[in-house]
């Protein structure tokens, strides 16, 4: 065991377009939010494993005795254990935590996930004694890739704890970030837990929570997108709860149900991410003008009615676009939809006022709304100066 107290951080995300369509091979923009999940791993020598999820009200310990008989009932993964999960381990830990398949139960799914990292990346050796606290700034199933921010901290913590990767954080500096290879090592074993929680991701939300900022992601393939011009956007959280894994079967349904109707929707959803790709490139190299925010609103349009047709929208989304729209602002869900959370573009030109009164409008429905700023870094070690004093109450308090 490398570490006694470990502190890691990773940031929620914002889906501008292709949310659906990238689990079927299309392109999704996405970005990072600065709103982020922290976590507090801590060695000990109690014998016992664990984890304290205050947002899930959540909290358990096992003898480490009995989790190790876990692993002797299972025979290891076979193949590249980074990329597919090991469905005899997944099968022994549903039996054990008395998890069914098909079980949505919040604290069910987070802790299968812990309980599979921790396994998978401790079975070669002594398992340890530790504690791991979770925090997150982020509304847990909103659409803002908490999921995601939550395997990325697993995934991280556990993997340095493990030796399998080092802590980058410098005796001097606040915060540290890890090397390609090791972000790539972090990325894929979030993307298990993300497999955990969700189903079937397309794994674009474990790697905003890994890389940070802007990025293009098409089938698993990453491109950072440096050259983006800053733009403003309104978050507003509907509160009404749903599943991403509920919601990502159903549109497999119905493109199972419908091909040729829906295929056609999927591809216009990856003309959209291509064709917005393309305007936010041209507004970092050419005078911004008006036409490149008209483009990008009807781009929010056109994908928001695709939403719906995939069957992903929700009344209060719909609500929120018509609100936005008589300010003269456009509105898409983003992430799974279903309730849960939508974007609203603000132009560079948009009054405090109009955005006050926006967000005045969207709260008297009932909905929290904020302006946020978007580009947050990515997976980092902190040093516990550098997180906020309340925040770093709540992971000692357990
Ligand atoms: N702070 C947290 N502590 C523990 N578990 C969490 C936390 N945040 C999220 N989770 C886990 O992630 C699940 C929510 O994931 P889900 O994918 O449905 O929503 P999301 O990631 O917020 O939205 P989207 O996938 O649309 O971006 C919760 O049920 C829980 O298992
Ligand atoms: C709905 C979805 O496209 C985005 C969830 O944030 C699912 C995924 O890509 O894994
Ligand atoms: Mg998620």
């Amino acid at each position: 065991m490398q570490v006694s107290e470990l502190f890691v951080s990773a940031p929620g995300k914002a889906i501008l377009h292709g949310e659906h369509a990238v689990v079927h091979g299309k392109v999704a923009l996405a970005v990072s939010l600065n709103l982020r999940t922290y976590l507090r791993l801590e060695t000990s020598t109690t014998g016992k494993v664990c984890i304290n999820l205050p947002n899930i009200d959540t909290f358990f310990c096992w003898d480490v005795s009995e989790l190790k008989q876990l692993i002797t009932y299972s025979h290891g993964a076979k193949g590249d254990e980074r990329k597919r999960l090991d469905p005899e381990l997944l099968r022994t830990l549903r039996e054990f935590a008395d998890v069914t398949n098909g079980n949505l139960d919040t604290s069910n799914m987070a802790t299968l996930s812990f309980l599979y990292l921790y396994l998978s990346l401790f079975r070669s050796g002594e398992l340890p004694s530790l504690t791991v606290s979770v925090w997150s700034e982020l509304p847990t199933g909103a659409g803002l890739g908490s999921s995601a921010a939550y395997s990325v901290c697993l995934a991280a913590a556990l993997l340095s704890a493990s030796g399998a990767i080092p802590t980058p954080l410098k005796e001097w500096d606040h915060t540290g970030r890890w090397c390609q290879e090791d972000l790539e090592l972090i990325n894929s074993w979030a993307f298990q837990g993300e497999t955990i929680i969700h189903g079937n991701p397309s794994g674009v939300d474990n790697a905003v929570g890994t890389w940070g900022g802007m990025l293009r992601f098409l089938a698993g393939k990453i491109i950072p997108l440096n050259r983006v011009p800053l733009l403003r956007i309104l978050l507003t959280n509907t509160k009404v709860p749903r599943s991403t894994k509920v919601l990502v079967a159903r549109v497999k349904d119905k493109i199972n149900k419908f091909p040729s109707i829906m295929t056609p929707v999927l591809d216009s959803v990856d003309a959209i991410s291509c064709t917005c790709e393309k305007v936010l490139s041209e507004m970092t190299c050419e005078p911004i003008t008006g036409e490149h925010y008209n483009i990008l609103e009807e781009l929010i349009d056109i994908n928001q009615h695709h939403l719906n047709v995939m069957g992903v929208g929700h009344p209060t989304l719909d609500t929120l676009c018509q609100v936005t729209r008589t300010r003269g602002l456009h509105s898409k869900l983003t992430g799974a939809g279903g309730g849960g959370c939508g974007i609203t573009l603000l132009r560079p030109e948009t009054d405090y006022s109009v955005v006050q009164s926006t967000v005045q409008d969207l709260r008297d429905c009932g909905f929290d709304c904020w302006e946020t700023s978007i580009g947050g870094p990515g997976v980092q070690q902190h040093s516990p100066l550098s997180i906020k004093e309340e925040s770093l109450e709540i992971l000692r308090r357990y």
